[in-house]
């Protein structure tokens, strides 16, 4: 069961309190790879996740029948500062393109036989510009937070969360700078496809964000660098660590929000795994500080929860064998 989200400190003491994994789950799934009709560790990676796939759902032998996807939009005041190749108002048209079919995920959603939903968050109604004040209040974040919290299947056995918000890979660099460190050039990349005059332009941008907020714990980040789709994922990586559902991160938004989890509890993210990583250049440098190896890497740099939804697949596939194959005993075959 999900607690109610009353206010941001409920929300760090879910996150902080939440169970792990069913470890006697998690040893049965071994003793049956090591039974499986293959040489021992030949199924590479799949045995891994498989593994760590069965202690999250509490099942030694478990079945991926209910993927979610879900898309969370937001608008960014930090466009002002011409941050992206497009204009703000791609984000509304890109919605309606989600609610009808149109756009990248609703093809690979339903290519890995998941459901999808679109949450769009007051697009109306930009976060402030965080070179001038914090992107949201208290009261916005915790919105926003519980938007994503609320918006996860409590059936769903897997779970990836994309976004949509033009603008936003500025709020994600900024978050990654002030949670690692290092310079703003280090965390900021071409998003849509900015050209050097705006990349220079958006690590200015990114830079003067984090000398202005960048103290301060996860959540903090999250209020005064993040924005509201931003804040949603996080809300809904959270809720699925407490109801033990899986999560496939996507690129380098997806990964910021889930960043700001992790410098609240070390457990935050054990849940989940990395399904690709993104072309945007500090993607991979994100992963490392989190400790997490992307499943994929095709150059992808389109956000939307397409690189998790992607990887859905190769999760199934793990499962389908750990599940699926007869043991040794079972098929007559000689054990090495
Ligand atoms: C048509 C279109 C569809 C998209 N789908 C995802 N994004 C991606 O691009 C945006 C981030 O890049 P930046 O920070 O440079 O604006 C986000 O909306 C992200 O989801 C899109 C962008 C566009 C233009
Ligand atoms: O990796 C991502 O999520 C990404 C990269 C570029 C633009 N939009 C999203």
């Amino acid at each position: 069961m999900l607690p109610e989200l009353d206010d941001l400190n409920s929300f760090r003491d879910a996150l902080t309190g939440a169970a792990g994994p069913d470890t006697s789950a998690v040893q049965g799934a071994q003793e049956r790879n090591g039974q499986l009709t293959k040489p021992p560790g030949a199924l590479g990676r799949l045995e891994d996740l498989a593994i760590w796939y069965a202690g999250w759902r509490g099942d030694a032998r478990p079945q991926i029948s209910a993927p979610q996807v879900i898309v969370f939009a937001g608008n960014h005041g930090v466009t002002a500062q011409g941050v992206s190749a497009f204009p703000p108002e791609v984000t509304v048209q890109m919605v309606m393109n989600f609610e009808h079919g149109g756009a990248a995920i609703n093809q690979l959603a339903k290519a890995a036989g998941a459901k999808m939903d679109v949450h769009a968050l007051d697009l109306d109604c930009p976060t402030a510009d965080f070179t001038q004040a914090a992107a949201m209040s208290e009261d916005e974040l915790l919105r926003a937070l519980r938007t994503g919290w609320e918006a996860v299947d409590p059936q769903a056995d897997l779970l990836v969360v994309g976004e949509m918000g033009i603008g936003n890979t500025t709020p994600a660099a900024a978050i990654a700078c002030a949670l690692f460190g290092g310079d703003a050039s280090d965390w900021t990349g071409r998003g849509t496809g900015v050209d050097d005059a705006g990349l220079a332009n958006k690590t200015r941008v990114v830079a003067e964000g984090v000398a202005l907020h960048g103290q301060g714990d996860g959540l903090r980040i999250l209020q005064c660098l993040g924005g509201r789709e931003i804040a949603a994922m996080a809300g809904a990586i959270a809720a699925a660590r407490v109801l033990r559902i899986p999560v496939i991160l996507d690129g380098f938004i997806c990964t910021a929000a889930a960043a700001c989890l992790a410098q609240l509890s070390d457990t935050a993210l054990d849940h989940t795994v990395a399904g690709h990583q993104s072309a945007e250049g500090a993607h991979s440098a994100m992963l490392n500080k989190l400790g997490k190896e992307p499943l994929l890497s095709l150059g992808l740099r389109l956000g939307e929860g397409s690189g998790g939804a992607l990887a859905i697949n190769i999760l199934k596939s793990a499962v389908a064998c750990h599940s699926g194959m007869a043991t040794f005993a079972e098929a007559g075959v000689t054990d090495g």
